[in-house]
């Protein structure tokens, strides 16, 4: 919520703000209810029900800044009701819809089903994580990239980068992972997803990317069986993969299957990395430096949105430009066959 866009009402004159005015009154909250909350994609795919007990309460809380607030009855009814039964505390786990909508004009939208837990069932898979969010980004601005490519996904958890990349035209996706708990998550998403874009080609066509292949494949491929991953890469023109250098124990297996499948100057990777310890992420590039070259293209994020792009085509000069926020320092790392 945090991050919620309240559009007009983040204005500060609120009283002589007539849009602000308009967004608080009875008829409009009722249509809030009506288009968002009781809207038929919320409650085939809801969202988790902590997410909906705060968007709700910070509406309320709009509303109430506003003078002679008046609230919708049916508002307050299903605010209270969902806000006693639901679980509040930071720790809040089970499975939940996320709708990530990728691009402005809202064609690019994938739906996935994910645990609310960061780890969970001994993994961190079953979550997405904000790297993948924004190697799905990329691609959508550069669809050119993956558009008619054959793509398999390193580590890819609930799946978001991979299907950004069918949602914008890849020929073939191939999502792996090694738990199996992911396996089957990323299958459920897999088919939730086929079917989504099966109901929107039929009601609404044009929400649709023209572009989208419905060829998406999960297979389970772990980094250590190198021997797999080399047979993987007669399948792989772009290698993609999001917050998968994070451990330096795994850093080296995952350098030695990239080895494997980036293994001619036609094939490229393309990896996120969230910033967590420099350490870690210098260890990725020195190891995978060895063989290969890297284009470190530094994006900077504030609150979630692209600020800066910086191409740094040296391989050991490295840009770094920080946030204060260090879950918002992600780099996008390119890998070509040297
Ligand atoms: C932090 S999660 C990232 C998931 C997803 N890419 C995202 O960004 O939302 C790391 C993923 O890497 C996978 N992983 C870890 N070690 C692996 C290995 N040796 N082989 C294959 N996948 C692995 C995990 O199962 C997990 O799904």
């Amino acid at each position: 919520m945090r991050k919620f866009i309240w559009g007009d009402w983040e204005s500060t004159d609120l009283e002589r703000d007539e849009n602000v005015a308009l967004l608080a009154c009875v008829r409009v909250q009722g249509e809030v209810m009506k288009t968002i909350i009781f809207h038929e994609h919320t409650t085939s795919y809801s969202p988790s029900h902590q997410y909906i007990v705060f968007f709700l309460k910070k509406y309320i809380e709009k509303i109430e800044s506003m003078p002679n607030y008046d609230l919708d009855d049916e508002l307050m009814e299903f605010y209270v009701s969902l806000a006693a039964t639901t679980n509040l505390s930071a720790g809040a786990a089970g499975m939940c819809y996320k709708t990530y909508t990728l691009d402005k004009d809202q064609y690019t939208k994938v739906v996935l089903n994910e645990e609310q837990m960061m780890i969970s069932q001994g993994t961190t898979g079953l979550q997405t994580w904000e790297a993948s969010l924004r190697l799905a980004d990329f691609f959508v601005e550069h669809p050119d990239i993956v558009r008619g490519q054959k793509v398999v996904e390193l580590g890819a958890g609930c799946g978001l980068a991979g299907f950004a990349c069918a949602a914008v035209g890849a020929a073939h996706v191939l999502s792996t992972d090694c738990s199996t708990a992911v396996l089957k998550l990323l299958e459920a998403n897999r088919l939730k997803m086929r079917l989504h874009v099966a109901g929107l080609l039929r009601k609404a066509p044009n929400m649709v990317d023209p572009a989208f292949k419905d060829n998406v494949q999960v297979a389970e491929l772990d980094w250590e069986h190198t021997d797999e991953c080399a047979k993987l890469s007669d399948s792989a023109d772009v290698v993609i993969g999001a917050d998968i250098t994070y451990d330096p124990t795994i850093v080296p297996v995952l350098v030695g299957a990239l080895k494997e499948m980036v293994a001619t100057s036609q094939q490229v990777a393309y990896i996120t990395a969230t910033i967590r310890n420099q350490e870690t992420f210098d260890l990725f590039l020195q190891l995978v430096g060895k063989y290969s070259s890297i284009c470190n293209a530094v994006h900077v994020y504030e609150s979630g949105v692209l600020v800066k792009s910086v191409m740094d085509l040296s391989e050991t000069k490295m840009t770094t430009l920080c946030h204060p926020n260090p879950m918002a320092d992600i780099r996008l790392v390119l890998i070509t066959r040297k």
